[in-house]
């Protein structure tokens, strides 16, 4: 297949996988940096389904006002099974032609990516990706819009968990979101001087969960927190309060944060990052970038191959884990 060498007259931006707070900020960073270049801008709503169903608007300057501080995303999101069949990206590609839109900006997460990847593979359609979840589990990037958010927001519950736990001398397991990455729990871990953490899909050792909180309780500690951090869904601190309370004869409360974590206005860096990558995603595009992400390395914002951030990240957890075993003590 032939490079596409063509000018980008137009462009679609769309939001995929789970919404993350600074989606909105980046959406306007989008919108007012493709105008401000001559650029005209379609917002495709609900991700890939939205796309599917020619569910396209053009948006203008005011299209995107008072948002950078909204949680959410004004573009609606989803999760669109259909999109792994090749024959309904193809349809999706016809309706980018039909609608004269020469290039996509994708907020999303590795899922979204994925699908994107495959559709500039197969349809030559330039593409730039802004990582966008809560998560934090793109591979090529260190920052994902929303982490920061999520874990503030993971952290203001947990400090009041502490304060309840605290005045009963009691112990919470509190599980936090992260599809099958444990990077939020790692944060809020540290960031609430829990006793333990829980990671993703790693066997769980009770034996060292009981010496952490007995060991707590030994020099006087009034309360012990215990970071779950979810795997493929969400509930598994229910199961781990039961084996505790059955099997340890340990009494122990759970708390499931769920998706607070995901909503709520933007942190200032999560603006911040995210008015950054919508800017350098449409000077991208407009300078012949065809099949980037706009990552964020070493603090600044490189434009990165999109092959090389459809991997899980690889996750570093034992430098995070010894630091809150040190403090924990
Ligand atoms: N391999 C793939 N091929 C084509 N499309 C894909 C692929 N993987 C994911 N997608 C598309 O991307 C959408 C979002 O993916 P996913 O549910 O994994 O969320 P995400 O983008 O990783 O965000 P988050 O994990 O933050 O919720 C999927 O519903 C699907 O439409
Ligand atoms: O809202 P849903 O579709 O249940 O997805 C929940 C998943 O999405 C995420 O919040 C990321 O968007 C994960 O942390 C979580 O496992
Ligand atoms: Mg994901």
């Amino acid at each position: 297949m032939e490079a596409n060498t063509k000018t980008i007259k137009s462009l679609g931006v769309l939001c995929s996988g789970g919404d993350s707070p600074g989606m909105n900020s980046a959406v306007r960073s989008v919108v007012r940096t493709a105008i401000g270049l001559g650029i005209e801008v379609y917002g495709i709503y609900k991700g890939y389904s939205g796309l599917l169903e020619g569910n396209i608007h053009k948006l203008s300057l005011s299209s995107v006002g008072n948002i950078i501080q909204r949680g959410g995303t004004i573009l609606d999101t989803s999760r669109c099974e259909e999109f792994h069949t090749p024959g309904i990206r193809q349809e999706a590609a016809h309706i980018l032609s039909r609608k004269h839109i020469d290039g996509l900006v994708v907020i999303g997460g590795n899922g979204s990516f994925a699908g994107a990847m495959t559709l500039h593979q197969e349809h030559d359609i330039p593409i730039i990706g802004i990582p966008g979840t809560i998560d934090n589990d793109i591979s090529g990037t260190e920052y994902t819009i929303g982490f920061n958010t999520a874990v503030q927001t993971a952290v203001n519950a947990v400090d009041n968990i502490r304060d309840t736990a605290s005045a009963h001398a009691r112990t919470f397991l509190v599980e936090v979101m992260g599809r099958r990455s444990s990077f939020i729990a790692l944060q809020v871990g540290i960031c609430t001087g829990a006793e333990h953490v829980v990671l993703s899909n790693q066997a769980i050792d009770y034996e060292k969960i009981v010496n952490d909180i007995n060991k707590g309780t030994a020099r006087g500690k009034t309360s012990s927190i215990i970071i779950v951090a979810e795997g493929e869904k969400s509930g598994l601190s229910y199961e781990i309060k039961d084996t505790l309370m059955t099997q340890y004869d340990l009494s122990v409360h759970a708390c499931v944060l769920g998706h607070i974590q995901r909503g709520g206005r933007p942190t200032a860096l999560d603006r911040l990052i995210a008015s950054q990558m919508g800017y350098a995603a449409v000077q991208a595009l407009h300078q012949g970038l065809r099949c980037h992400v706009t990552a964020f390395n070493k603090g600044e914002i490189e434009m990165v191959p999109l092959s090389e951030c459809i991997r899980g990240k690889t996750e570093s957890t034992e430098a995070q884990l010894e630091l809150i075993r040190a403090l924990a003590i």
